[in-house]
């Protein structure tokens, strides 16, 4: 009997979409493939074969696809999406908001066609409206259908105050709800390091700076490339929720969620605490929250619901 391995596609193989596929084929999580548009097929290919080319050197054993075409994504387990425009020059928020909403129309028809039984994960920015986008587009149930953003905010928090404290980063926790933008809400009453509070081992000046510099974190990466955005860590995020859903994990981990009355909010999606496994989120937490976390937090889904505004 052959055991049939987990498949995962990923749309979109530019920077954070091939550095996705490489990791989750390195760790042999899955066969992977990855997708691209008609003109960029074959360097999508050539991008595919290099990455399983690394397999006898790096001693990893997972097929590698590169492909222009969704038949190759046939019953994927994950897709993940990554396609889609970054602002340039000129364009307004309103214009990426356009374009990229009807690439996430576009590749969601595709994916629901193929795979009817995928879990998505949602990447695209203006991620939260994005993922807003493919869950109407798919007509999955809320639990299939994920957009990332607080794994990799909370990855910047934790470098942020491990730095701080000179400590490993590996005792460092912490939780930072919201939307993916500069309101997003890091909860330091969550966030310890070796279980011990960082209020009580942080000024608070230093706790302001690592907040800002937390809600910041993607511009800071954006200014020192000079032409792109940050593609190693939100590549390293993807993969911790893709690895905790392919082995039903039930990780607690931050996920752009769909909320129908959780923390008093209805029908907009939004990071929250979710356990994600095999089901996709299987539960969102609800944490208590001080007055001034909730304020924080309906701060935060007011930005998301006003580029909600500006869907189609
Ligand atoms: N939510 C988050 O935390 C993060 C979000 N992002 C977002 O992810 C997106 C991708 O970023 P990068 O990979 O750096 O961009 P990139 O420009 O390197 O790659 C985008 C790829 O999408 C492809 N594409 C465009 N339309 C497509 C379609 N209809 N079907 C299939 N592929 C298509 C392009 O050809 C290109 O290869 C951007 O919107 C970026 O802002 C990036 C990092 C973190
Ligand atoms: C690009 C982006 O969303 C980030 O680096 O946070």
């Amino acid at each position: 009997m052959t055991l049939k391995r987990k498949k995962v596609s990923v749309i979109g193989s530019g920077f954070t979409g091939a550095t996705t596929a490489f990791l989750l084929a390195q760790k042999e999580l899955c066969d992977v493939v990855l997708v691209d548009i008609p003109h960029m097929e074959n360097p999508t290919k050539g991008k595919a074969l290099d990455m399983l080319e690394a397999g006898p050197v790096l001693g990893f054993d997972a097929q590698i696809t590169g492909t222009a075409s969704y038949a190759d994504t046939k019953e994927s387990d994950i897709v993940i999406i990554t396609a889609g425009i970054a602002r340039k020059p000129g364009m307004s928020r309103d214009d990426l908001v356009q374009t990229n909403q009807q690439i996430m129309k576009d590749v969601t028809t595709e994916i629901v066609n193929y795979s009817p039984n995928a879990i998505i994960l949602v990447l695209t920015n203006p991620v939260d409206a994005m993922t807003y986008t493919v869950f109407r587009t798919s007509g999955f149930p809320k639990e299939r259908v994920i957009g990332q953003s607080g794994v990799l905010d909370t990855a910047r928090f934790r470098t942020f105050v491990a730095q701080e404290l000179n400590v490993s980063v590996k005792d460092v926790t912490g939780f930072v709800l919201g939307g993916h933008g500069d309101d997003m809400v890091p909860l330091i009453r969550y966030s310890a390091a070796g279980g011990v509070p960082i209020k009580s081992l942080l000024k608070p000046e230093q706790i302001e700076g690592i907040v800002e510099r937390t809600r910041k974190g993607g511009a800071e990466i954006v200014n020192l490339l000079g032409n792109g955005s940050a593609y190693y860590a939100p590549a390293a995020s993807l993969v911790e929720m893709a690895e905790a859903i392919l082995k039903d994990q039930k990780r607690i981990l931050p996920s752009i969620a769909y909320l129908e009355g959780e923390y008093g909010m209805e029908g907009i999606y939004l990071g929250m605490p979710t356990i994600l496994g095999a089901n996709g989120i299987e539960q969102i937490i609800e944490l208590e929250l001080s007055d001034d976390e909730n304020k924080a937090l309906l701060k935060s889904a007011s930005a998301v619901k006003a580029v909600m505004e500006v869907l189609a």
